[in-house]
């Protein structure tokens, strides 16, 4: 994995640690021999040289101190900040009516083993991960990939106190980094850690690694993480790891720990250093319109305030100025169009604070952010295969994104859409559907509702088919993908050919 960052493009602004990391406060680094007893300059030196052994490697140093704030940190550590870039700091949002509704948030995820799979969002098959069974996965991995699963396997059963004491501690440690993240932290607290934890676990599958890492480290520009927060966060990692897996921690252990985090971060900073050159960390975009499909599902367009390119079926994520730095992922409801508008179809759920503001406090005239495209559910138009569409709920909105991709390809391929809903009232967008498949013969568009099929979208596709000449679309609730994926399989689609955006991030982000 280690040699993954010599095949980077070579960024231009990735700067060395400029030692701000640091902190204050004495380490935390407990070895197997000293368990929570270790004398506070035992603990100063390990820390120390940890710190030292973190520092990304910059290649050029131009960073500079500024306090951007980064969501980031959260998520994990940040990308270098050109001195140029410094002015891109976290946005002060435009004006308008910020009214926060105290609402409850759902509970953290555990940092379950299921849960600990790769988190991009879209995963066409060339970025999925490759599981193999746990045997060989054993006796493949590397002796780093081994100390790291075993400390994931001792804090997994822990893991809410695992997160809850890894931010605090970063908190306490680098106050200046609690403004990178939302005020109150809650679904989203354990983000961060999640996906340092992921990234570790799959240290030894660098493709989908590396490419997971560059995503993720392009997506927090727009949080305004910088460089030199990377090893503040790998010693609060390592600090909360140390403490939890106190029983089996041990220097080696450690060592591990801080070459993979050291690995990580150099991929991810990179890759916000070369997006740079090319995106704006964020884009302004204003609604333009706002439409109540039912009492709870909005379709919403905005103007970005400059061009903003993406490909139909992948996603971005979205900010309200109502909740400052809490961001949530919305699939893109259309192709690419002339104008440049882009729309979203919005669900607003049980105490989802993005999403009930998108619904019944947005109108037209609101400013949003939005951060970069990303996602990987796009077509191939290399193939002329069919393709099987399953979009459930409002999960309908990318897959008409892909429907309008290929008719503006003047593509005749087959598409076969099952719109899932639980019952007709929800079939909000069906005569959107309905509309495009009078336009085009070759689009053929099914409702199935719940109540009336008996029997949930997944299984209806059975009743259908034979789907072995088509590539496979899910959009929807995890639970639908899950068992999407699972019919599909068990009706002979090879899994190479069935794209979803990542469970995971539908799990952690669906309010
Ligand atoms: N790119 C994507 O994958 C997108 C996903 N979404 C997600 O889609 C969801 C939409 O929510 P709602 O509109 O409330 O959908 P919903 O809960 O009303 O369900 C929609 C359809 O999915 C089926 N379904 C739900 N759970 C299932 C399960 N466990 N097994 C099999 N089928 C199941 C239902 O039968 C129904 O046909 C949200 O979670 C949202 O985050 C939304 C947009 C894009």
């Amino acid at each position: 994995m280690f040699e993954a960052r010599h095949t980077m493009d070579a960024p231009t602004t990735a700067s060395a640690d400029n030692g701000t990391s640091g902190g204050g406060g004495g380490g935390w680094f407990t070895p197997r021999q000293q368990p929570a007893t270790t004398p506070d300059s035992e603990r100063e030196a390990a820390e120390g040289s940890r710190r030292a052994a973190m520092r990304p490697t910059g290649r050029t140093s131009a960073d500079t101190d500024g306090d951007q704030t980064a969501q980031d940190a959260r998520q994990s550590p940040p990308p270098v900040q050109p001195a140029s870039a410094a002015s891109a700091s976290p946005p002060p949002h435009p004006p308008s009516a910020a009214r926060p509704q105290a609402t409850d948030p759902s509970v953290p995820q555990p940092l379950s083993a299921d849960l600990l799979v790769p988190a991009q969002r879209s995963t066409a098959p060339a970025a999925q991960p490759h599981e193999p069974s746990a045997q060989v996965r054993a006796e493949s991995a590397s002796p780093d990939a081994l100390l790291i699963r075993r400390t994931m396997t001792e804090v997994a059963p822990i893991a809410d106190k695992v997160t809850s004491y890894f931010y605090a501690l970063l908190f306490v440690r680098h106050p200046d980094l609690r403004s990178l993240f939302p005020a109150a932290m809650d679904t989203q607290r354990d983000r961060l850690l999640r996906a340092l934890l992921t990234a570790a676990e799959h240290i030894d599958n660098t493709d989908v690694l590396v490419a997971y890492l560059q995503n993720l480290g392009r997506g927090h520009r727009k949080y305004g993480t910088r460089a030199e927060h990377y090893p503040a966060v790998g010693e609060c990692l390592i600090g909360a790891l140390s403490k939890y897996a106190a029983g089996i921690w041990d220097a080696e252990m450690e060592a591990a720990w801080v070459r993979a985090y050291t690995t990580i971060s150099q991929v991810m900073i990179d890759a916000a250093a070369a997006d740079e050159l090319r995106s704006p960390a964020w884009w302004y975009a204003e609604i333009v319109a706002h439409e109540l499909r039912t009492p709870d599902v909005a379709v919403v367009t905005v103007r970005p305030d400059q061009p903003y390119p993406f490909l139909a079926g992948q996603y971005t994520s979205l900010e309200t100025p109502w909740w400052p730095r809490i961001w949530r992922h919305y699939s893109f409801a259309s192709a690419p169009r002339s104008d440049g508008l882009l729309t979203f179809h919005v669900k607003a759920v049980p105490a989802g604070w993005v999403s009930n503001a998108l619904v019944h406090r947005a109108r037209p005239g609101d400013i949003i952010r939005l951060g970069p495209p990303t996602g990987s559910m796009t077509v191939d138009h290399t193939t002329d295969s069919g393709l099987l569409c399953l979009g459930g709920g409002t999960g309908i909105a990318p897959i008409k994104a892909l429907v309008e991709d290929v008719a503006e390809h003047g593509e005749r391929r087959p598409v076969e859409v099952f719109y899932g809903a639980r019952t007709d009232h929800d079939l909000y967008d069906i005569d959107t559907m309905l509309r495009l498949q009078q336009s085009h013969p070759w689009l053929s568009v099914r409702a199935v509702i719940d109540q009336q099929a008996q029997l949930q979208l997944p299984d209806a596709i059975r009743e259908y088919g034979p789907w072995n000449e088509f590539d496979a679309y899910l959009s929807g609730p995890p639970g639908m993908i899950r068992s999407g994926v699972d019919a599909l399989r068990n009706i002979g689609i090879p899994s190479e050919r069935i794209r979803h955006d990542s469970v995971e991030e539908l799990v952690t982000t669906g309010d």
